[in-house]
This record gives structure tokens, sequence and C-alpha cells, in this order.
């Protein structure tokens, strides 16, 4: 160094320049490691104190005047040189894949091992002279001329070596920019535009012998580099911007959020999952099914989660509480498909709802259960308006509805209809003589006798005080005759039982035939009428058929 020193050298503009850079990267640097979160700190660090190196050599080089002295920080640069392009690659990889985990130590050792090999091989050319040739030599007589190098295999293959990396650089960001889109993909692009510039230029140096100032245009070509950095960081505030929000979005939120690998492990979770799971630290990289609380379930819910999103509700006895849990597979697209890098699980606190839900089933059920009673009671009134209190007859109010309905069916089906009116015999006399008590039991008793003959299809009505009329459908004039004699002398034959005792009871009948004897309700009920009145006059206890209506005329 006294020696390269005494020699002489000098600080060119382009020395200064590639120092201002170097002061440039050291801001920067030191701004980074002060961020609260920057992801990929690490590599980022070590990837600027590699191309920090690689300049402070070039700038001795630059600044000293003896061929042997520039030499010498020529080959002092290697490490650097090809460490920049090592860590760029790993920052990248970290970057493109949002990996958080800060770089192993092991794994840094290990990267490290090729450029201090190239570093030694380069230091020992003058042994071998594999690395620059013995025709390596200034340019020129003037003094700190820069030195041409002849390349020998070593710096060929370090090149290589380099060079593949610069090359896998470029195809992760090229392929990122790619399967990104809107922002994602212009500060993917942006990271192209960074990966290519020194690339280039060292490409051009390398092969096409380009030089700035005499000298390897890459370290001149950091300058670019710093500056895309400074504007990605601090200008558009790539590194922490992004993430940090995610971040601070994802500890806003009060739903539990996870992250799962594939091997069912806990990789990410918010405050709120923490808050359900009550844990606070040491959770990080722990199976999902050992996590209190929700862990087996959430476990089962994994499980059994198949191919894309899928919602599936979760209810925690323990904590009384409901859920709804989102799994969503998080995946990365891979040229033969899409590869599982794990699940994230969104579990929703749906408890409010849930408990508004089962409230309004309950009260659902409730309004069904008074609805069936409100119907039944309005069949009940109905029964009531249309029946008869004391024999639970219909009274007259229903006639008029069953009539129409059954005449229809007797004119639908050309069948005949009959109805006969029934009155009972001196049921004043019964009345006064036992008392009108004795009276309803009676009525009571005739109407259950009507009833337990009738047919299914017959229907009886109560429409006076001791009236009574038979619907019989499908009934002409003889049989309807035969019906009503049954009936009376059945009704005859035997006593009513009653409050005192079994009375003796009679009836007499008039009967109506549809259509021989009107064509509606009010002309059958008078012929009935008549041909009651004849049974009453003709002596009562008997069953009479209405005239045929130009016989009944006459009669008149
Ligand atoms: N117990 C009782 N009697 C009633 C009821 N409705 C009407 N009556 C009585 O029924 C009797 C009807 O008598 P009437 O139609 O005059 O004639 P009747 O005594 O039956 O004589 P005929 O019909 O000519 O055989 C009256 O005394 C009414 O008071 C009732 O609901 N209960």
């Amino acid at each position: 160094m006294q020696a390269c020193l005494a020699s002489g050298w000098s600080l060119s503009p382009p020395v200064l320049m590639t120092l201002l850079v170097c002061f440039g990267v050291v801001l920067l640097a030191h701004w980074v490691t002060r961020q609260r979160d920057f992801p990929e700190r690490d590599s980022f660090i070590l990837l600027h104190l590699a191309s920090l190196w690689w300049m402070g050599a070039a700038a001795l080089e630059m600044s000293f005047f003896a061929a042997e002295c520039k030499m010498f920080w020529a080959s002092m640069a290697w490490p650097g040189i090809v460490s920049t392009p090592t860590f760029w690659a790993v920052f990248l990889w970290q970057y493109v894949n949002s990996m958080r985990t800060p770089l192993p130590r092991s794994s840094i050792l290990g990267l490290s091992l090729v450029p201090l090999l190239v570093w030694a091989l380069a230091l020992s050319n003058p042994w071998h002279g594999l690395f620059y040739g013995a025709g390596s030599a200034p340019v020129d007589d003037s003094p700190g001329a820069p030195v041409r190098y002849q390349h020998g295999p070593l710096f060929y293959a370090t090149a290589v070596y380099v060079y593949l990396f610069m090359a896998f650089c470029m195809g992760v960001v090229s392929r990122a920019a790619a399967l990104s889109q809107g922002l994602h993909r212009r500060h993917y692009l942006a990271f192209v535009l960074v990966t290519a510039v020194p690339w280039v230029a060292n490409v051009g140096y390398v092969v096409f012998g380009w030089t700035l100032f005499g000298f390897d245009p890459t370290p001149f070509s950091f300058a670019f580099t710093l500056a895309a950095f400074s504007w990605l960081i601090v200008g558009v505030r790539l590194f922490d911007l992004l993430p940090v929000a995610r971040h601070l979005l994802l500890e806003a939120l009060l739903d539990p959020v996870l992250v799962i690998d594939p091997r069912g492990r806990v990789i990410e979770a918010n405050p709120a999952a923490l808050k359900l799971a009550g844990l606070q630290q040491g959770w990080q990289g722990t199976e999902l099914g050992q996590w209190p609380v929700f862990g087996a379930d959430l476990q089962r819910l994994l499980n059994e989660a198949g191919e894309g999103d899928q919602e599936r509700p979760l209810t925690l006895t323990s904590a009384a509480r409901y859920y709804e849990v989102r799994v969503r597979a998080i995946e990365r697209a891979t040229r033969h498909g899409p590869t599982l890098l794990g699940h994230m699980l969104y579990v929703r606190d749906v408890t409010q709802r849930h408990l508004s839900e089962l409230k309004l089933a309950e009260a659902l059920a409730l309004s069904e259960e008074r609805l069936r009673t409100i119907s039944n009671l309005h069949e009940q009134l109905r029964e009531q308006a249309l029946c008869d209190p004391l024999t639970g007859l219909y009274n007259r109010r229903y006639l008029d509805e069953f009539f129409s309905r059954e005449l229809a069916r007797a004119q639908r089906e050309n069948l005949p209809l009959a109805l006969a009116l029934i009155d009972l015999d001196h049921f004043k006399r019964l009345n006064d003589e036992c008392g009108h008590l004795v009276g309803d039991d009676v009525l009571k008793a005739v109407a259950k006798h009507l009833l337990d003959n009738l047919r299914s299809t017959d229907a009886v009505f109560r429409i006076g005080g001791e009236e009574f009329l038979l619907i019989l459908p499908g009934l002409d004039a003889q049989a309807a005759m035969a019906r009503l004699e049954a009936l009376r002398t059945q009704l005859s034959q035997v006593g009513q039982p009653t409050r005192i005792g079994t009375l003796p009871v009679t009836l007499s009948a008039g009967i109506a035939i549809w259509p021989a004897h009107g064509q509606g309700l009010d002309s059958l009920l008078q012929a009935a009428d008549v041909a009651l009145y004849r049974a009453k006059r003709d002596g009562r206890n008997r069953v009479e058929v209405a005239l045929p209506p130009a016989e009944a005329n006459r009669a008149r």
C-alpha cells in the first residue's frame, strides 16, 4: 500500500464519482437497517456490502498510477464482483416469494465460499497467470493509464458463474412480472431494469471490451442501480409500504386469520387469532392441530377442505361462539400448473348473526304454531256458525252452500237429488206437557236418529224449531220414499230417551225431487212443504212425496 501511494495516485473524476456512489450506497444501507419492517433486509444489505466492496476496490484501482497496484486492486475486487450477483439473486428470490424469515448464517457462509475462492485465485494470479494473462498492461504511457487486461480461463469461468446468477435473477423477476398485474407488475419490471443495466455493462466489458474512463463500466452502472433503488425504496416506498400496509391490515382485522404451510404448521397468525387461542409468543411453526381452543377443529376443517375456496361453519362450544371459516388455498403458478404453498384460514365470528338466525327460527316456529291455532279456531268458529248448538246438525246458513254444491254435482252426473222436510208431530203438546228441556232432549234424540241412519253422502239440517231437512243425493222419489219410511217407522217403534224417561215420538215428512218438483232450493222446499202439509193433514206419522207440478197446480 505504501509502495502504491509512493508510486502516485489521484482523485480523478471517475474515482470521485465512484466514491460518491459508495457514499450513497452506505446511506441507503444505513437507512434500510433502521426500517421497522423491511423484508429480505439481510440479503439486501449483503448485496450492497458486496457492491460497496467492488466499487471501493475499483476506485482504488482507478486512483493508483502503478500498473501492479491497479492489478492488485482489480484482484481485490473479486469477492465483491462474485458476491454482488449471488446476494442479488437471493434477495430477488426472497422478495418475489415474500419470504420474511432471515437468511440463516450457514447459507450466507455457503454462498460466500465461491467468492472467497475466486478472491484467492485472483490474488494468486502472479503465480499461475490463469486469471489475467501476461499481456495485461496499461493502455498507454500516461501516468495512471488504465490497464487493459488479458483475460485468462479462470476469469471466464468466474464470469460464467456470475452470469448464471444474473440469468437466474432475470428469470425470477421476469416471470414474476409476467404473472403479476398492475402496480406489482410495474415494480417487478423496475427490478428487471435494475438487474439488466449492470449485467449489460458487464457483458459489454467482458465480450465487447466496452470501457468507461478506460475501466470496466459495471461499477459505474451501480450509480444507476443506486438511483433506482433509492427511488423504489424512499420514493415509492416499495419495500416498506406494501408489506407494512399488508401487515397492518392483518393486524387491524378483527377476525382471526392464519396461514398454514402444507405440513400443517402455522406460519402466520394475526393478533385476533392469537387472542382467540390465548397465545402470545413461540407459536410460529407449531402444528395447527396443537393450537388451543380451535386448533383441532380447524385442522379437521382443513383436512376436509377440497380444491378451491370453501366456507364452513365452526362452533366452539367451549367459548359458546359461532364462526364461519373460509379456507383458501395459496398457490403459485408454475409451468406444470399451480403448486400448493399452503392455506389461509379466515375465521369470521358470526355469533351475532347465528343467534339472530336462531331467534328468527324460534319466532317463525312460534308464529307457525299461532297460525295453526288461529286456523283451528277459525275452523271451529265456522263449524259453530254453520251448526245448530242444540243438536250439532248443520243449520240453515250452511244449507245454501251445500245444496248448490250437490245440485251442481247432480247436474254434472245427471242424477236425481231428493229433499225431505221432516216435522215432529204434536211437538208443542210435548213441550207443554213435559217442559221445554224435555222437548230439547227429544230434538237431540231425533237428530241422533237421523244422523245414525244417513249415508256418508247425505246431509241433515235443522232448519226450524222442530223442523229438519234431509238432502239425499242420487235418490229418486221411490228410493227417497223408502228411506224416509224406514226412518219414520224406526222412530215410531222405539221411544226416545229424555231426562224423564223414554217418550214416544213420531214424524211427518214431505219429499221433493230435483228436477221433477223444482229447479232451485226455494221451489223444492216449497214442494216438500206442500207434501209435508198433506202428511200432517192426512193424520201425521206419514211420508208424502210432492205431486208433479201440473197436478200440484190443479190441487191448489
Ligand atoms: N223444546 C223446544 N221447543 C221448541 C224449540 N223450537 C221450537 N219449539 C216449539 O215447537 C213447537 C212447534 O209447534 P207447532 O209447529 O205449532 O206444532 P206442533 O205442536 O208440532 O203440531 P204439528 O206440527 O201440527 O204436529 C212450539 O211449541 C215451539 O215453542 C226448541 O228449540 N226447543
